[in-house]
């Protein structure tokens, strides 16, 4: 049934759903457009309201053929005294689907076409980033493939700039949480430092890695296990990566945020690469193998696994009951070793198809699984649970300045938009 939404807009099914809200198709002055209604618990807080109309023009002024315009910005008071607002988002209507759920039909993309969403992207990063813009949540959930050209390869769009930080940012001033997802985020975040334009590089060669990798480069287990890996592992090399792209790689994960190539860059050195690419099937690269796991008695039966593994887990409050999507990754709690940076801080690691899984790995896959914590986002991954792991991990890296009160994970955030 058609609802409506301000005095201009209906909107008549849900697209989809993710951590901040519900997409919606929908129906403007203009034609078909989608609408993102935020959560009513987040809209309910004043604050939020009042961010979104101060950044209202950031939020409506990128325009961009790899950008999901944002039309226009709802912010409607309740119908009653005291009832939440509705923070509604109007963005153009994209006909196709997300990186995500591409990437989970299809495992692995070869490397031309993988190279061609991440430079598609990279473009529409640039023309942000010169407007003084960062994404800060780049991740194959917020890129979309527009498919309405047919045969062609699709173009890919990059969706909800500025919602993840507005979303997170802290209520009352002051330290704000972790914005961002994982497996997605720059070291430099993770040691506290504020957000530049280097971050959506970072997160966005991951995504490259993934694409070409099926898994990212730094994920698996426990949230802040992700994170200290961001801060002190290396990308293991993928074998058959043509040795020019895995250099561009390499340099796009590099820690130290000046070291890494600027998103226009990016795009051009990738399109370079393109002609090279061309007819080079996905790279052939078994499942990881599963890391080091604890013993299975410690695991309460209630928090047992489920079935599908997922990438990432997004780190915004309250994520979990809003949410279809499996945005939840299997979790576990990191063993004092792998806290403390040891033999089994890495997650897992490459095999080509038909070498053996190290060890037993495959002795029992119920076995696995019940040594797994799977946990909502937000019950586990609060702040507080993160900035503990880093202080008891020593702060998960010996660089950058973590904001004055010792090792942290949160970003103390900057006035207005970021800065690039
Ligand atoms: N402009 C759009 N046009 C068409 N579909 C869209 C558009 N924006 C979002 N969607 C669909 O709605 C779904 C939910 O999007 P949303 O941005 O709310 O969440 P997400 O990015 O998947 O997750 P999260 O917010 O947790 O990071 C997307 O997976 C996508 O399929």
């Amino acid at each position: 049934m058609a609802r409506n939404i301000g005095s201009r807009y209906t909107v008549h099914r849900v697209l989809g759903r993710g951590s901040a809200g519900t997409v919606w198709l929908g129906e403007g002055p203009q034609g078909p457009v989608a609408i993102k209604l935020l959560r009513e618990d987040l809209a309910a807080d004043p604050d939020l309201a009042e961010r979104f109309a101060h950044e209202r023009h950031a939020l409506l002024g990128l325009e961009h053929r790899n950008i999901v315009a944002v039309r226009d910005l709802l912010i409607e008071e309740g119908t009653e005294p005291g009832a939440p607002h509705e923070i509604a988002l109007v963005m153009d209507l994209v006909r196709g689907c997300d990186l995500r759920s591409h990437l989970e039909r299809e495992r692995r993309l070869a490397p031309a076409r993988a190279a061609a969403i991440v430079a598609d992207v990279a473009g529409g990063l640039a023309v942000a980033h010169a407007a003084g813009i960062v994404h800060r949540d780049v991740k194959p959930e917020n890129i979309l493939l527009d498919l309405s050209a047919g045969e062609g390869a699709p173009t890919a769009l990059l969706t909800d700039f500025g919602v993840a930080k507005l979303v997170d940012e802290p209520r009352h001033g002051g330290r704000g949480g972790v914005v961002g997802t994982p497996d997605y985020m720059a070291p430099e975040i993770v040691e506290g430092l504020p957000p530049r334009a280097a971050v959506d590089i970072y997160a966005l060669v991951t995504v490259l890695y993934e694409l070409l990798a099926g898994f990212t480069p730094f994920g698996g287990g426990h949230p802040g296990a992700v994170l200290r890996r961001q801060v002190t592992e290396t990308a293991d090399r993928l074998p058959g990566i043509p040795r020019e792209l895995w250099e561009l790689i390499q340099q796009c994960l590099a820690k130290a945020p000046a070291s890494r190539l600027r998103a226009a860059e990016l795009a051009s050195r990738l399109r370079e690469l393109m002609p090279a690419l061309e007819g080079l099937p996905p790279l052939a690269i078994g499942d990881p193998v599963p890391e080091a796991e604890a013993p299975a008695a410690e695991e309460p039966a209630a928090l047992a696994a489920p079935a599908a593994a997922r990438a990432a887990v997004p780190l915004v409050r309250g994520a979990a009951p809003d949410s279809e999507r499996e945005t939840h990754t299997r979790m576990r709690v990191p063993d004092a070793e792998e806290l403390a940076g040891g033999a089994h801080g890495t997650a897992r690691t490459i095999r080509t198809p038909g070498e053996p899984r190290a060890g037993s790995a495959r002795h029992s896959a119920a076995a696995r699984r019940k040594r797994r914590l799977a946990v909502t986002a937000a019950a586990v991954v609060g702040v507080g649970a993160i900035g503990g792991w880093l202080l008891f991990s020593g702060g998960g890296g010996d660089s950058g300045d973590t904001g004055g009160g010792g090792p942290s994970a949160s970003v103390e955030e900057d006035e207005g938009p970021s800065s690039p």
